[in-house]
């Protein structure tokens, strides 16, 4: 009878509930298409080398200053949820003797793959982002073929990753010490139902980072949504900068520089409803 059953425990439903909404989005992932999300976001006008106000300069040229001011350094750099995308990496691959790449589903995972084997068949050219970078570091643009062979060297492996999971990477996947740095890009809050999750999430990763490690966090604020695809809208968890703050502290990490960035109206083009952007560094306590 109702009336003798224990009621249910608040904590039982609240990770259940937890467990529902993570599953749910691991569905929508199963539906995310590469070659579509390249083309959504990397190339023009979001991808546009040519304006100043255009979000790619202001990105690479955050990830460079924080690879190259002198308080980063280690061996081994891993990016988190790397998807089909390797902009984030082009500056810390002249920093770090080893990259790990990272990602939850295998298609981008072959995508990568399919780069770092130079064998042809990419979904997109990512040229002009190696020689803008080039360009950061004060060499000549041509030098961006020297820049991908150093790439295509330093990278020692694309693995599944779950940030989901208390460990979200394989045992064995990474050295026991830990990352040095870690490097994450509009993934955390596109792939966790709510706050709490993208919170519980940073933790996760955090497991990834040796003590005093860095890392270097870029993500959409105001998102509530985007297209992985044709059709394919995914929920994303709508941020504010104290959001982001608040979580970054309560999951273990000390703030160095938060910046924003706002996306002009032309840049709003119907495939999500991100209203900025924001670049973390941060250091794990
Ligand atoms: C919006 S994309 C970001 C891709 C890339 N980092 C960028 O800057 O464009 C989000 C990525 O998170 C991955 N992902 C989905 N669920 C995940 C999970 N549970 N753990 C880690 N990554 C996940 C997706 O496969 C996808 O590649
Ligand atoms: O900042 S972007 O405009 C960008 C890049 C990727 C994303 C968004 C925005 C917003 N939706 C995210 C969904 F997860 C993915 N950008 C696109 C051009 S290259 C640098 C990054």
């Amino acid at each position: 009878p109702l009336w003798g059953r224990r009621p249910p425990n608040q904590k039982a439903m609240g990770e259940k509930a937890a467990e529902n909404g993570i599953a749910a989005m691991a569905a929508c992932y199963q539906r995310f298409d590469p070659a579509s999300y390249l083309k959504y976001n990397y190339t023009p006008p979001r991808a546009d080398f040519g304006r100043d106000d255009s979000i790619v300069p202001w990105k690479l040229a955050r990830l460079h200053r924080a690879f190259t001011e002198g308080d980063v350094r280690g061996d081994l750099l891993v990016d988190v949820g790397s998807g089909p995308t390797l902009y984030q990496v082009l500056s810390g691959c002249e920093v770090f003797s080893k990259v790990i790449l990272t990602d939850f589903l295998e298609v981008n995972r072959q995508e990568l793959r399919r780069w770092l084997r130079d064998e042809g068949g990419c979904s997109l050219d990512w040229t002009p982002y190696l020689q803008y970078v080039c360009q950061l570091e004060g060499r000549r643009p041509s030098a961006w073929t020297e820049k991908a062979a150093k790439l295509r060297q330093v990278v020692q492996d694309v693995l599944p990753i779950d940030v989901h999971c208390p460990q979200p990477v394989a045992p064995h996947g990474l050295p026991a010490a830990g990352a040095d740095c870690l490097v994450s890009t509009f993934c955390l809050e596109s792939v966790s139902p709510d706050l709490a999750a993208f919170t519980r999430a940073l933790g996760h990763v955090g497991s990834l980072l040796r003590p005093g490690g860095h890392l270097l966090l870029i993500g959409a604020l105001g998102e509530s949504y985007y297209l992985g695809g044709p059709g394919v809208k995914i929920p994303v968890v709508p941020l504010n900068e104290a959001q982001v703050c608040a979580s970054l502290v309560e999951s273990g990490y000390t703030l160095i520089r938060l910046e924003v960035y706002t996306l002009p109206q032309d840049m709003r083009v119907g495939v999500d409803d991100v209203s900025g952007v924001f670049f973390v560094k941060a250091k794990k306590l």
